[in-house]
């Protein structure tokens, strides 16, 4: 199974982002480091797996769903934004995952279960009954990141994830996407400037450049490997 990124063009109004995108990624075990600098259009993109935004031109499709794009996105993908928000503030992140999955359609029962079961290998146990209002920004993004995780949708899109993360907390993050990967089997997609994240975590680079996918580099990277292809590529004349 795999996602395919045909012709893809993407306006805001008048102004383009993507041009040409053309891709296919296969639906595996696997962390997917969407690169660039700030305004080249990650989160756009994020959006777009996500079925949040439909392209101008082109076309999204996975290769084995006989269905548009925005409605299998809208069963098979979580997308976790960058900013604290994204929960509701008067639930605590137990009710906050009920809430999603009732949702989506998915078993309540099981998205506690696995919330809870995922809290201690994110540390977030004790802080499980805490109103999202009432959580720090960092453990917000903590909630919002293990309810997206805990609904079992096989496709996590996580926008800037370790923004605003404190040190231990970021490597609780590491540790976390490389379970969600390796024992629940996700394919997912980080947009981030964090290079120590990125080289720690990912499998498969794109590099966004001038509406297009400028570099599609299917191996992992040392961070100081992914400084270096950073600068080359975004020196390029
Ligand atoms: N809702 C919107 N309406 C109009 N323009 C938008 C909108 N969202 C994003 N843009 C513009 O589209 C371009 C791509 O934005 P996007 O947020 O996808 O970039 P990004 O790579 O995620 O940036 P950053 O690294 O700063 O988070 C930017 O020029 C941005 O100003």
């Amino acid at each position: 199974m795999a996602i395919i990124f045909d012709k893809v063009k993407k306006n805001y109004g008048k102004k383009p982002v993507f041009y040409n995108l053309n891709f296919k990624i296969p639906l595996k075990p696997t962390v997917i480091g969407l690169v660039g600098p700030n305004g080249v259009g990650k989160s756009t993109m994020l959006r777009l797996l996500a079925g949040v935004l439909e392209p101008t031109e082109g076309l999204i499709k996975n290769d084995q769903a006989n269905e548009p794009y925005v409605k299998w996105a809208s069963l098979h993908t979580i997308f976790v934004a960058s900013g604290e928000r994204g929960l509701m503030y008067r639930l605590n992140t137990l009710e906050n995952g009920m809430y999603f999955s009732s949702l989506k359609g998915i078993s309540i029962k099981k998205t506690e279960n696995n919330i809870r079961k995922m809290a201690q290998d994110f540390n977030f146990s004790n802080e499980l009954n805490t109103y999202f209002q009432n959580l720090s920004t960092g453990l917000k993004k903590k909630a919002a990141i293990l309810v997206g995780a805990a609904m079992e949708t096989e496709v996590l899109l996580l926008d800037e994830p370790s923004n605003g993360l404190d040190i231990a907390a970021q490597e609780d993050l590491a540790s976390f996407i490389l379970d969600l990967k390796n024992k629940y089997g996700n394919t997912i997609f980080i947009s981030s400037h964090d290079t120590q994240m990125l080289s720690g975590v990912v499998d498969h680079y794109l590099f966004l450049r001038d509406g297009q996918i400028e570099e599609n580099i299917g191996h992992k990277m040392t961070e100081n490997g992914l400084i270096s292809e950073y600068r080359e590529i975004y020196q390029r004349k």
